[in-house]
């Protein structure tokens, strides 16, 4: 018998970004040991290269993953991202060539919303100034410009997994929520909802976005917005780079409009820890400046590694796309059968029939049969007991429409 499907000591498992070691740790103890790790990033072309022959990757929100990667990346079956955001991977090209794409929802949600609330504190209480100071030699002994969290106004903009639970924490310290969402969301404790983002940002005294990158979102916040925040207010960005005109954050900061800002995430970010760091609001005292590390603590980067690469050995194993971001969701049972065939296609009529004849022709008894589609792809999984898995899979690639179709034993 000729068998194709591959071994799991040739499955190639490539790790960029400094990914935990908890991952690395599963994937060892389910069998695969083909892995290479790399601290940084890879740019498109040292990524096109790298990919051909690697059947799984890991990344973080750095490593871009285009439609010409994914054209190059002939083996690859699946992307781990570990991290909450997908914008750095084309998941519409992933999808046309067949390849999952994983995330970690929530694993980091805590850390991000400690992190917001602790630099809610520190710019009420002018601490960037004040510690900036100290460090040159000068003592700002001063109430001036000082304030409690308590009884201020919370503006929190897209009030997912982040912001909601950004909204319970303030709320404990005595804040006053308020948030903005295009859908309509459940709020938590006493917190309000506003129609309209302008409402959100003339009433807070501290406005907090945890939106994804996305077109509706992108510069969302510019010159317009930042005006018509309160005099003396503080805008908070976790979220995305794009999400605020930078350029215009660092004007309203410099006029005195607004009092302070704590930055996160940047429209540029360095590609390694190697490389230099360049924005306008570099020099700003009271703009607290940290390189995308909301959701970096190591017990949401040991989560996070053992969820995704949890999810990347399901799938390589099992099948199962639960969770996936970009593709239908099939959620499989263990297979008692002699081979599970997995087909991904073109949504296209007759396809269906064209696998079902194939499994008729050769006489096959479908212990199990699975079938999720979108409007473009097609996914069907199904339990055979045969030895001749390889050859109905070689006429199964065949059919026109065909992305990608593997099996297991
Ligand atoms: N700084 C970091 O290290 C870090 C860590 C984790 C996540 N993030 C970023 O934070 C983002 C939010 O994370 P989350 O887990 O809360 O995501 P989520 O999907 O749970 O919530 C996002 C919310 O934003 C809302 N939204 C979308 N577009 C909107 C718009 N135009 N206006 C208002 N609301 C809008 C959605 O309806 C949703 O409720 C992520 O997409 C990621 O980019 C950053
Ligand atoms: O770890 C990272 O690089 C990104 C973290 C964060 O932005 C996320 O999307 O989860």
């Amino acid at each position: 018998m000729s068998v194709k499907s591959l071994a799991k000591d040739k499955i190639k498992i490539l790790l960029l970004e400094g990914v935990h070691e908890s991952a690395i740790e599963l994937l060892k103890q389910h069998g695969y040991h083909q892995l290479e790790i790399l601290k940084g990033s890879l740019d498109e072309d040292e990524l096109c290269e790298k990919i051909k022959d690697v059947h799984m990757v890991g990344i973080r929100s750095r490593t871009q993953l285009t439609e010409k990667v994914f054209a190059a990346a002939e083996k690859l079956i699946a992307v781990g991202c570990f991290c909450i955001g997908t914008n750095q991977v084309d998941l519409k090209a992933a999808q046309k060539h067949g390849v999952v794409v994983f995330n970690a929802p929530f694993s980091n949600t805590r850390s991000v919303a400690e992190l917001v609330l602790a630099e809610t504190i520190m710019l009420l209480r002018g601490i960037p100034q004040k510690n900036a100071q100290a460090h040159q030699g000068g003592w700002l002994k001063s109430a001036t410009n000082a304030y409690e969290v308590r009884g201020k106004v919370l503006g929190i903009v897209g009030y997912g997994h982040i912001g909601s639970q950004l909204s319970v924490l303030a709320e404990q310290l005595g804040m006053q929520v308020i948030y903005y969402d295009v859908e309509t969301k459940l709020p938590m404790g006493n917190a309000r909802s506003t129609k309209r983002l302008d409402d959100l940002l003339a009433k807070a005294d501290v406005v907090s976005l945890h939106v994804p990158e996305t077109p509706s979102t992108r510069w969302m916040i510019g010159t317009k917005q930042l005006a018509k925040m309160k005099p003396n207010s503080l805008l908070i960005n976790a979220s995305r780079g794009t999400v605020v005109d930078i350029d215009a954050l660092a004007e309203s900061l410099k006029q005195g409009h607004l009092a302070g800002a704590a930055i996160d995430v940047f429209p540029v970010e360095p590609q390694s820890n190697q490389d230099r760091f360049e924005s306008p609001l570099c020099g700003i005292e009271n703009c607290l400046l940290t390189p995308h590390i909301g959701g970096s603590t190591v017990e949401a980067q040991e989560n996070i590694g053992i969820e995704v690469a949890g999810k990347l050995v399901h799938y390589s194993d099992n099948g199962s796309t639960l969770s996936a971001v970009n593709f239908p969701e099939v959620s499989l049972p263990q297979h008692a059968t002699a081979r599970r065939l997995l087909h991904i296609h073109k949504n296209q009529p007759g396809m269906m029939n064209a696998i079902n004849k194939i499994l008729s022709d050769f006489e096959i008894n479908v212990a199990g049969q699975y079938l999720q589609t979108d409007e473009n792809v097609g996914y069907v999984v199904m339990d055979i007991d045969t030895d001749n898995g390889t050859e109905i899979l070689e006429k199964m690639k065949a059919i026109p429409g065909t992305i990608r179709a593997r099996q297991l034993f």
